[in-house]
């Protein structure tokens, strides 16, 4: 066990004025609702685990998480941990904006009660991760720009060599480059048998990185088990829920008043899935094995539950992750967003895919229409080998070329 947490709830109280906290202090009549954010909760999490919490806005996942950190305590209940823990909650929060990147890196240090060589090798972790220069570290962090804040705080928080990690859809940190070393890390302590508790809204990432899975619904547990079933009881219920939204009267099209609050409600969860990505070549359906320059069409298909626009870029990758052709609806004469609730089938062609031997997989994410907001993603998928036997040139990609002097 790593985490267990046990009989665990949680109540605020809910004033409906801010005067209200006063006056009851001051009357002692209660002048406040209890809402309960989390009850009857109690799992375990194994060490070496990597645990996901799914659920809608508001569930209770970030509630759960800040009481596994142990940044708050729970109402009732109780929570037991073991080992070193690295929270990724809200990254920076304990730091003090006078002082310099390098006092806060030896106050987190503190914090963990460290001291001595444990606090220097702590100092060095942190400040080669942040990738910050010394003259930044020196500077009070008021003065960081947000990305060399957040570079600071991830490097300090995972600086620990933690046993336990707690992550609130913290994937995401700073510019990508950052973000990718971010994520590796993640990765690399999970590796090294870490335990790994984290929320995410990504279902795609949940399913790929989770051994288990609990969906949180209101507050208590919906589901909990193997990441599948969980993942998949939660889309059901997804699905259902926009079945519903959209039959309710008074959601059509030219209601703005309804549309609005359909919208609001729509956009807390995912607008549009991605069901399935296929590959097509005269060969056959989803060809293990591809020739340079063949015929290929990929297909994708996805579920749109609202009616609002998006776009769909898609790329081909190698496994390292490195985008070796990238396209998007968005690219397309025109660029229209793509629209409408229901199934929507892309198929793009590539009459001589130039890719030279190796091994290919496709990533594909779904935008909102600004083209920023992912509203749903699958990468590396599909994965497919490229086989270059009648060309002798090398490299990922054959590019056209002449051969203008040979002397
Ligand atoms: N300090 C607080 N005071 C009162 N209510 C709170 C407080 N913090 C959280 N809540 C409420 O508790 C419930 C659970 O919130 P929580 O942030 O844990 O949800 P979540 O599942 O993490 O949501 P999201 O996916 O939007 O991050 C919500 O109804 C929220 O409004």
């Amino acid at each position: 066990m790593s985490i267990r947490f046990e009989g665990v709830e949680k109540s605020y109280p809910v004033y409906a004025k801010p005067q209200d906290r006063l006056l009851e202090w001051l009357t002692g009549r209660q002048r406040h609702r209890v809402h309960v954010a989390l009850s009857g909760i109690d799992f375990s999490v194994q060490a070496g685990e990597t645990f996901g919490l799914i659920g809608e806005n508001g569930a209770g996942k970030s509630t759960l998480l800040k009481i596994a950190a142990g940044t708050i305590r729970p109402t009732l209940g109780q929570v037991e941990r073991e080992g070193r823990v690295a929270a990724l909650l809200e990254l920076g929060a304990g730091f003090h904006p006078e002082e310099s990147g390098y006092d806060n890196i030896r106050f987190m240090a503190a914090l963990h009660g460290l001291e001595g060589a444990a606090m220097d090798a702590f100092h060095q972790r942190a400040t080669v991760f942040s990738e910050l220069t010394v003259e930044t570290l020196e500077r009070p962090v008021k003065t960081y720009s947000s990305g060399m804040f957040m570079r600071l705080a991830f490097a300090a928080a995972t600086a620990i060599d933690p046993d336990v990690l707690i992550v609130d859809e913290a994937l995401s940190v700073g510019d990508l480059h950052f973000q990718k070393k971010s994520l590796n890390r993640i990765l690399a302590l999970r590796e090294r048998g870490a335990t790994v508790l984290f929320c995410s809204h990504n279902l795609y990432q949940v399913r790929s990185l989770c051994q288990r899975a609990a969906w949180i619904h209101g507050g208590r547990i919906e589901a909990i088990g193997n990441t599948e079933d969980v993942v998949t009881a939660y889309e059901a219920h997804e699905r259902r829920r926009y079945v519903s939204l959209r039959a309710e009267p008074g959601n059509e099209k030219d209601s703005s008043a309804s549309d609005g609050a359909l919208s609001q409600r729509a956009a807390t969860v995912n607008l549009v899935k991605i069901l399935g990505l296929t590959l097509e070549t005269g060969d056959g359906i989803n060809p293990a094995q591809v020739d340079t320059f063949q015929d290929v069409t990929v297909a994708l298909e996805l579920e749109a539950y609202g009616e609002s626009a998006f776009h769909v870029l898609f790329s081909i990758v190698r496994p390292d992750k490195d985008n070796v052709f990238g396209t998007s609806t968005q690219f397309r004469p025109g660029g229209h967003a793509i629209v409408g609730a229901g199934t929507h089938r892309i198929r793009v062609r590539f009459p001589r895919l130039a890719l030279l031997s190796g091994e290919y997989l496709w990533s594909v994410y779904v935008l909102d229409d600004s083209g920023i907001q992912v509203l749903d993603m699958a990468e590396l998928i599909q994965p497919f080998t490229v086989l270059n036997m009648k060309h002798r040139e090398f490299g990922v990609t054959w590019l056209e070329h002449e051969w203008l002097l040979v002397e």
